[in-house]
């Protein structure tokens, strides 16, 4: 039987879920995750990380119960709960062929559900999570913006530092901010398909926060990206959840990056959860031999932060004479 929800933050409560005859995941219980938290999720190649992510926002059938705020989430409709409980894949579509700009613009008036539409006076844009490619209006989003063509870069300076656009902005100056905030506003004018593998996930990030959902489950945000830009958007990530009480999820496999960053670890192993809490407290030499077969220990450094010092991998089991 399934514990009471919690009346705040984001909770996964006995989740399975079967790839065709398999099943992947067993009885998974997680949160829950407060509001204004960055939660890592941790595992394996293969553990069931992403399909946890995927199950949580609705988009795999599972047994079990998703809630936020002490609401079930099953209960709504995919549009409805994209809003509130947002995911970013790990792996983005091919995208459109249209700028950076007018992507952020989309990203801020889709639908993610089927629409009636509207003559629209744009292509319509896909989101990176591959809903959401019917867009009712794109806006302004045309291949001209005002005041953004001739010097994109110049325009998004332009831009109050310091202050994030608020919940109701959708014009090109938000969509500026955000670009600015996580440090790509140079990329505005570029077109989507000519950008990097890191800028594209920088984008889609931008994309995911500018819809201020309630809580974001991010599949592996920082795998493209170097260590300038993962430290950026850990930042930006940071900022956003200690202003706006967002709650992130996040599939990392850097275990330094979750113990340096995120209030809470849940470690899943072949589909089931192995421990879960503080991640100082859930990394332990023990569990990084059983679950990732390598030989480790929390180190403290000079300034007191703690970090993982890896020798290699585990020795192998002795066989049993
Ligand atoms: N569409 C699918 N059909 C069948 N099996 C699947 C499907 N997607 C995932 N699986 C299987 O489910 C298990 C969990 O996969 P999942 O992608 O959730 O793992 P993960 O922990 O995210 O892995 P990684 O760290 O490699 O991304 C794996 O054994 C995988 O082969």
């Amino acid at each position: 039987m399934n514990a009471p929800a919690s009346d705040t933050g984001l909770m996964a409560q006995n989740l399975f879920v079967s790839h065709g005859r398999r099943m992947v995941l067993h009885g998974v219980t997680v949160g829950p995750f407060g509001p204004g938290t960055l939660n890592a999720v941790l595992g394996p190649n293969g553990s069931g990380k992403s399909t946890l992510l995927r199950a949580m926002s609705g988009l795999v059938p599972l047994r079990g119960a998703v809630t936020l705020d002490g609401q079930d989430l099953g209960r709504l409709r995919l549009p409805a709960r994209s809003q509130r409980c947002l995911y970013l894949p790990q792996s983005l579509p091919e995208p459109m062929q249209i700028t950076v700009i007018e992507a952020m613009m989309a990203a801020r008036h889709v639908m993610p559900a089927p629409v009636r539409q509207q003559a629209a006076p744009s292509p319509p844009a896909a989101l990176p999570d591959g809903r959401g490619t019917r867009v009712s209006t794109i806006g302004t989003a045309g291949s001209t913006l005002p005041g953004v063509a001739a010097d994109p870069t110049g325009c998004a300076g332009q831009i109050a530092r310091g202050s994030l656009p608020n919940g109701t902005s959708s014009g090109p100056e938000a969509a500026l901010a955000w670009l600015e905030h996580m440090g790509i506003a140079h990329l505005a004018m570029r077109g989507l398909r000519e950008l990097s593998g890191g800028q594209r996930q920088l984008v889609g990030l931008a994309q995911a926060l500018s819809r201020r959902p309630r809580a974001l489950l991010l599949d592996e945000p920082l795998s493209a990206l170097d260590p300038y830009y993962q430290q950026r958007v850990m930042d930006l990530l940071a900022h956003e959840a200690r202003e706006t009480g967002l709650v992130v999820v996040l599939v990392l496999h850097d275990l330094n990056m979750a113990l340096a960053r995120c209030h809470n670890a849940s470690v899943l192993n072949d589909g089931r959860i192995e421990a879960s809490g503080p991640p100082e407290t859930v990394l332990t030499p023990a569990l990084l031999r059983r679950v990732y077969r390598i030989d480790a220990c929390l180190d403290t450094g000079a300034s007191g932060q703690r970090f993982l010092s890896v020798r290699g991998v585990a020795p192998a089991p002795r066989s049993m004479a």
